[in-house]
């Protein structure tokens, strides 16, 4: 999976140089580059902001660097996009975004090409997404109702969660298999040696060697963790029991 970054903070993505992605790319499972949007400026000054119109406070980014970025990238990937048949997507963190969960995640891993575009500011000017509906599919997504300065986090945690996904990132793909939300559900408590720590003691059932009543356990605690924390997730005929079955806290 090839995956663009434009960003005037190209700093911000020199996480994504570290652990397993920074390993993926390394070894050409995820091929990252990072793109500073003042580059696609023609003044003095690199300017990618202006004053809104119809007032208020803060600036909006500028649609031409925007265009001119996302047009060099485009033309860049001309031929794998075009082997690939798909547009590649545009995706934009932004407080007014369509919720990112791992089914988004999910879905995004299946492309073979993604554009991230971290806009700053109030954000970049509404025409640049019409604009861009050509070229790609956009996808405008938020990480949660709170504001961030810049869209650079919430591409950070987007690639994450993307990348993890993409086959051979993540060594033993089991992991990925029973994690928190694939199956709808918060994960269960995870415990390690040794068995007391600090006159705490492990759930026995988990000493038991019993892989069935170790299933089945570990589920409940998905459903009562889920109840307590996250009764959204659940369906709403499920929710009025409480009953507990064990460490929810
Ligand atoms: O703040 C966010 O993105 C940065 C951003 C982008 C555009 C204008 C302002 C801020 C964000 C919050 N949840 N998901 C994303």
């Amino acid at each position: 999976m090839r995956i663009d970054v434009v960003t005037i903070f190209p700093e911000y993505l020199q996480a994504l140089d570290v652990s397993l992605i920074g390993k993926a790319r390394r070894e050409g499972l995820l091929d990252i580059r990072i793109h500073d949007l003042r580059d696609h400026t023609s003044d003095r000054h690199r300017t990618v902001d202006d004053t809104p119109y119809g007032g208020g406070a803060g600036m909006v980014m500028k649609p031409e660097p925007w265009a001119l970025a996302l047009e060099a990238i485009a033309a860049s990937a001309a031929d794998a996009d075009d082997a690939s048949g798909a547009r590649p997507v545009l995706l934009v963190p932004t407080p007014s975004g369509t919720l990112f969960r791992q089914s988004v995640a999910q879905e995004l891993a299946g492309a073979d090409h993604l554009v991230v575009a971290c806009g700053r500011y109030e954000g970049i000017d509404e025409r640049l997404f019409e604009w861009a509906a050509d070229l790609f599919e956009v996808r405008l997504v938020s990480l949660g109702d709170y504001v961030l300065n810049g869209g650079e986090v919430a591409a950070l945690a987007m690639i994450e969660a993307v990348g993890r996904l993409v086959p051979g990132v993540v060594g033993n793909p089991e992991s990925l298999v029973e994690e928190s939300h694939s199956d709808g559900l918060l994960e269960y408590p995870v415990y390690t040696k040794p068995s007391s720590w600090r006159d705490r003691d492990v759930p026995e059932i988990l000493l038991s060697g019993d892989h069935g009543r170790i299933a089945a356990w570990r589920h409940d605690q998905q459903l009562a963790r889920t109840r307590s924390r996250r009764p959204d997730l659940l369906p709403p005929e499920s929710v009025e029991s409480t009953e507990t079955a064990g460490p929810t806290t």
